[in-house]
């Protein structure tokens, strides 16, 4: 696997992050989804130096422009909940990319800390021969994004495959490590430092799903 780490050289990507962590910035909800969403848009731009682009040429009023447009299809899939804050971001940039979305939650079956993943919900379109942009702001376990990933290639071949996380714990990473093609690319925007007893994702900011949309059932 590929791993891209956004936040080694500083740049504004830092407030954005740090505002999301922060627990008094964190009530303001509105605030930690555009957040989230900004990232996706700074993470968007990121990956698309990475893409095969192919030339087109624009008529100005005065003229042709010669340039490169990015070649193959993007989808952007997101995993629900939390997913759909760092969508909006990718698709803000990636504006003719179509949407696919699949759920994904740890349910704990004997009320403890042990879970397993529980996908169901799989809404998403054909994604062969284009490239994949599979979003989820928190990478802790890497449970959620290996059974999601499979699922997604039980029935589809993308030509490309981007996963894009905001936070992921050392862990997680280790864990697509191994469970992932090499030919995948990993776009972390920020390292932490490890899992608590709950896999919740130490210092990380707590429950993305939750701080976004409220807290559930
Ligand atoms: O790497 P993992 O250990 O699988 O944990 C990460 C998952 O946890 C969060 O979702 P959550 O299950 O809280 O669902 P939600 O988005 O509906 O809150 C997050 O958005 C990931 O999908
Ligand atoms: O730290 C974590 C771990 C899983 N899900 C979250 O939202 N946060
Ligand atoms: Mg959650």
């Amino acid at each position: 696997m590929h791993i891209h780490y956004l936040s080694q050289n500083n740049s504004i990507l830092n407030h954005f992050l740090a505002q999301i962590r922060d627990v008094k910035v964190q009530k303001d909800t509105m605030r930690f989804r555009k957040n989230i969403e900004r990232v996706g848009e700074i993470m968007a731009y990121e990956i698309s130096k990475t893409l095969e682009y192919a030339p087109v040429s624009i008529t100005t009023p005065l003229g042709k422009k010669e340039t490169e447009f990015v070649k193959k299809p993007v989808v952007v899939c997101s995993i629900l909940r939390a997913g759909l804050t760092l969508h909006n971001g990718l698709l803000n940039f990636f504006d003719d990319a179509d949407s696919g979305f699949v759920s994904a939650y740890r349910y704990h079956p004997n009320n403890d800390d042990e879970f397993v993943i529980q996908t169901q919900y799989q809404a998403v379109p054909n994604l062969t021969g284009k490239t994949l942009l599979l979003a989820d702001p928190m990478l802790a376990t890497g449970l959620s994004l290996e059974a999601v990933f499979k699922k997604l290639m039980a029935t589809n071949k993308p030509e490309e495959i981007h996963i894009a996380v905001v936070i992921a714990a050392p862990e997680g990473i280790a864990h697509l490590q191994e469970t992932l093609p090499d030919n995948v690319h990993l776009w972390v925007a920020d390292k932490d430092e490890y899992l608590n007893s709950h896999k919740y994702i130490v210092p990380g900011l707590g429950d993305a799903g939750d701080l976004a949309y409220g807290e559930r059932l």
